[in-house]
């Protein structure tokens, strides 16, 4: 009874055998496939033509299986190819962990993001007066804060809300920064202020709004400094992670990520964080990770709850808002912390142990 059973198995070990070698077959021309669909810029999946080879080998089917098997089969058989089509691509791409395996670490005047340490980078949505950002400079150089963000261009929701202070506030961040020590991160929204921006910041940052303005991450790929690149409020990990390869491709490899919420259906945050996307963009790219905890939460009350997560996640760095008078800020003034409510945040965050100074 055993000798047939062995012989059959040993048949069919035979044909798994040449069941594996033609479906690594199949695989290679799926890959030179994939390589001319990546030429062409076409996407990957290919409704018509599956639909097309199911058809055509049901026709053919001899059986034992029946149709609805064979379509099952051959349908994981093209999962598996078009998941090794995005498999190849994604190596390809200058941003991509399988392209470079080592973290990239940027050096921030002087700070370093991505190697391990983490950094805070705080200050006001909206770069104001000389008056507002020195109290909050220098609060920041007290509490041993490095980096300093402030927005002069404003892409807002109405066009009738405060748009910015523009190349005079970038002007007033510079200066300020130079009192207080502090490196500065500030937005920028066309791509003819690039050049401009590396004389007066020291890390360009490309707003949510602006996250597919291809020509805005063109002109910073050419820039000499850093990038500070957010999320879209509705992109994927995956258009997120393309939008940061535009920068890399057009020469600029300073490129850092921040998560800073998506749009869902809830409405008790102003975004919904998404702190998944720290370990993915983590193990997808090489890039540092950070999390801006104002913009995705849009509150003050579970701020440090927020920041943890991103931290003990794996963010390199996490983003907050901070105005002198918040309630009298001319943007996001619900969201963003007064300077004792910031002390307190930045000590409980020291405090979990969470964040490594550099
Ligand atoms: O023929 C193609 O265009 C392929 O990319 C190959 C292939 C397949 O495995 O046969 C893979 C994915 C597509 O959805 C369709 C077909």
């Amino acid at each position: 009874m055993s000798q047939p059973l062995e012989e059959l198995r040993e048949q069919l070990d035979g044909i798994n055998h040449e069941l594996l070698k033609l479906l690594n077959k199949r695989a290679e021309i799926v890959r030179s496939i994939g390589e001319i669909k990546d030429k062409q810029g076409v996407p990957k999946f290919d409704p018509v033509r599956e639909r097309a080879m199911l058809e055509e080998l049901t026709r053919q089917n001899p059986g034992p299986f029946k149709d609805a098997e064979v379509k099952h089969i051959f349908k994981e058989i093209f999962k598996a190819s078009l998941n090794l089509q995005e498999e190849d691509h994604k190596q390809q791409l200058l941003v991509s962990r399988k392209k470079q395996p080592e973290n990239t670490v940027i050096d921030v005047l002087g700070t370093p993001v991505g190697g391990g340490s983490q950094v805070m980078i705080a200050g006001p949505c909206s770069v104001e007066s000389y008056e507002q950002l020195r109290t909050v400079a220098s609060a920041l150089k007290d509490a041993g804060v490095k980096v300093m963000r402030g927005g002069a261009f404003k892409p807002r929701t109405s066009p009738y809300d405060f748009q910015g202070l523009g190349i005079e506030g970038l002007k007033m961040l510079k200066e300020v920064a130079a009192e207080f020590g502090l490196a500065t991160i500030s937005e920028i929204v066309h791509p003819a202020h690039i050049e401009l921006a590396e004389q007066y910041i020291d890390v360009i940052q490309i707003g949510a709004r602006n996250m597919q303005n291809f020509e805005l991450l063109k002109a910073a790929g050419e820039a000499n400094i850093p990038v500070l690149l957010k999320r879209g409020i509705a992109a994927t990990l995956e258009e997120f992670v393309h939008a940061a390869e535009y920068i890399a491709v057009n020469g600029n490899s300073r490129v850092m990520l921040i998560e800073r919420g998506i749009r869902t259906y809830e409405k008790w945050t102003r975004n919904t964080l998404d702190i998944s996307a720290v370990p993915l963009l983590k193990q997808e790219t090489h890039l540092p990770v950070l999390v801006d905890v104002s913009h995705s939460t849009g509150r003050k009350d579970i701020l440090l709850p927020c920041a943890k997560a991103a931290l003990a996640a794996g963010a390199d760095g996490i983003m907050v808002e901070v105005h002198p008078e918040p309630q009298v800020a001319l943007s996001d003034a619900a969201q963003q912390l007064n300077i004792p409510q910031f002390q307190e945040l930045w000590e409980g965050i020291r405090l979990s142990g969470l964040f490594k100074e550099a």
